[in-house]
């Protein structure tokens, strides 16, 4: 079990903390003992005795108060470093996976992992192991303490234990279910809440501010009612938890009365007794509810799982550069049925540019998430230096490969991390492609030039210039192969003409999908693959497609 791992990798706290939690047993019979002393005392009228009781008494409170400070310390340091041991590892797992297996789920519900499942993992396990500690050690000892005292009314006791905690435990089944739900309503709030935010702008264009709050109320509704149906559960447990520890209470106290009637036990040792009785009826009474929280976080924990479990490339092969590319009758579909590619057979080579066009739709973009190993094909084969993509490592599949999106995505960093991804790379390195990509000038106007802080998704820059540092990361990364998804949709003419001539001057292969059908950019790619529905409709220079006159010119033709 995962959990237990990291247990095991903190098992100095997690020793101290047990020890520390487990002294509650000891200290209620400490206690318990003191409350017999002082009644015996104060039948005794005694003074020697007295003194004594007081500095037991004193002592008592010294040892409790330095117990819980200790507590206290050591369940922090305990639950810090459980708990960044596992957040490290799910993250970790997080980006062990594939882009495909990343996108099979919403990103907010990874975030509702990290924001409700952990939580729960913390509160309902790892804390929760602590107080079961201290409700375990207390209930062991004072039963001990008790048989000690009165061996027949022991029995008793645990007689009555036995039967009030059982109906509880009952219930964990019910509670683990209702987790399961609450969480599923949780994460299905946050896609919707991300969803929202992201679209701030346009919601209040459109005004349906109304409407976004309508269906906020609605998922929000699900899931309070959700929490609702926990929380009943988890009332109803705590309630039979009550009633069996009060029943115990008194039972216990009439029985205890009888034996003193009866001259089997003194005062004393009648009120040590019922206070030692509480303190095993109590801890069991929470244990009853604290053992089926324990038990409640299967379900998040097998989810959890799953991230953690994900195992690292098994792929044996690598590739340093790329020199072909062979797409062998390749056939796609995203979900089994609708075919998006159509037995696609085409050649990529070494240093030569290539253009992607047709209509929206087409799947060009697909053709690339192929190309990227995103997706596997449905049917045929896809080659990268005569070797099946599939058997070769991501890693060295991305080493290989630049790409510039259409949207690139904007970290809330600085510009210069922006642009190196992280990477170290000399000055002049950076100055070089900022320049190249149109930078230059931007650079200068910011407040602290490359270490300015970008916002969040680039709030705070144009789209184009958002572009530009997609390009300046791609030049810089010099890897063989490029890709370009409309690289200049957000630049001026004059501009995206600039910055069209810098990319496909690069000596390295080029793959460029755009929308523009200008005979000046076009005529700059060894070849213009034409995507028709799917189907690698026709191939060939502009001149040559448009001598053809086929599907190619009468694009052309329709945008002028
Ligand atoms: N993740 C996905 N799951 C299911 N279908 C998808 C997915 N991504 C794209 N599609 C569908 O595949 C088809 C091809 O999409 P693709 O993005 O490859 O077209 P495109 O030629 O790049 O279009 P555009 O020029 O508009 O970007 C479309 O019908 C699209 O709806």
């Amino acid at each position: 079990m995962n959990m237990k791992k990291y247990l095991k990798k903190n098992i100095f706290y997690f020793i101290v903390c047990v020890i520390l939690f487990s002294t509650a047993g000891i200290m209620s019979v400490f206690f318990a003992t003191i409350v017999q002393k002082m009644v015996d005392t104060s039948v005794d009228k005694n003074i020697v005795q007295f003194y004594n009781v007081m500095i037991l008494a004193i002592l008592f409170i010294v040892l409790n108060f330095l117990i819980y400070i200790l507590r206290g310390v050591f369940r922090a340091k305990y639950l810090k470093n459980v708990m960044f041991s596992l957040n490290h590892d799910l993250f970790k797992g997080v980006f062990s996976m594939t882009v495909k297996e990343f996108n099979q789920e919403n990103s907010s519900v990874y975030l509702s992992v990290f924001n409700n499942d952990l939580k729960i993992i913390e509160r309902n396990y790892f804390d929760n192991l602590l107080t079961i500690t201290a409700d375990l050690s207390q209930f062991i000892i004072c039963l001990i303490a008790v048989f000690s005292l009165q061996f027949s009314l022991a029995i008793i006791v645990i007689i009555i234990n036995i039967i009030a905690i059982f109906v509880p435990i009952l219930f964990s089944k019910v509670l683990s279910k209702k987790q399961v739900t609450s969480t599923q309503k949780y994460s299905q709030l946050n896609v919707k809440i991300k969803d929202f935010f992201n679209s701030f702008e346009l919601i209040k264009c459109f005004q349906v501010t109304h409407h976004i709050i309508h269906q906020f109320d609605y998922f929000e509704n699900k899931y309070e009612t959700s929490m609702q149906n926990y929380r009943y559960d988890e009332g109803l447990i705590s309630g039979f938890s009550t009633l069996s520890s009060l029943g115990v209470s008194v039972m216990t106290t009439l029985i205890s009365l009888y034996f003193v009637i009866m001259n089997k036990i003194s005062i004393g040792e009648m009120l040590a007794i019922t206070q030692l009785v509480n303190n095993i009826a109590n801890p069991l009474g929470r244990l009853s509810n604290e053992l089926p929280l324990l038990k409640s976080i299967k379900p998040i924990e097998n989810k959890i799982n799953e991230y953690l479990e994900i195992n690292s490339e098994k792929r044996t092969n690598s590739i340093d550069s790329i020199d072909d590319i062979s797409f062998n009758h390749v056939s796609f579909s995203y979900d089994g049925s609708k075919e998006i590619i159509h037995d696609f057979n085409y050649t990529f080579y070494k240093n030569k540019k290539y253009v992607l066009i047709g209509n929206s739709g087409s799947g060009k973009s697909t053709l690339i998430k192929l190309l990227l190993n995103n997706y596997e094909a449905s049917r045929g084969t896809l080659l990268m230096n005569g070797i099946d993509i599939n058997t070769i490592s991501n890693k060295s599949i991305y080493h290989c490969i630049s790409i510039v999106h259409q949207n690139a995505p904007i970290l809330n960093d600085t510009l210069k991390n922006n642009i190196t991804y992280f990477k170290s790379y000399s000055e002049k390195q950076i100055n070089e492609v900022v320049e190249r990509a149109g930078l230059k000038s931007f650079v200068q106007s910011l407040p602290n030039g490359l270490n300015t802080v970008i916002n969040e998704n680039g709030n705070n820059i144009s789209g184009g210039e958002k572009q530009r540092i997609s390009i300046a990361r791609a030049l810089l990364k010099n890897a063989d192969l490029l890709i370009y998804d409309e690289p200049t949709s957000n630049l001026d003419r004059t501009t995206a003409k600039e910055i069209e001539n810098i990319l496909l001057k690069e000596n390295k292969t080029c793959i460029m999908i755009t929308h523009k059908l200008d005979e000046e950019l076009l005529n700059k790619f060894d070849e213009i693959l034409v995507l028709k529905d799917g189907f690698l409709e026709e191939t060939g220079s502009y001149q040559q497609l448009i001598e053809k006159g086929n599907f190619f010119r009468k694009l052309v033709e329709a945008k002028d």
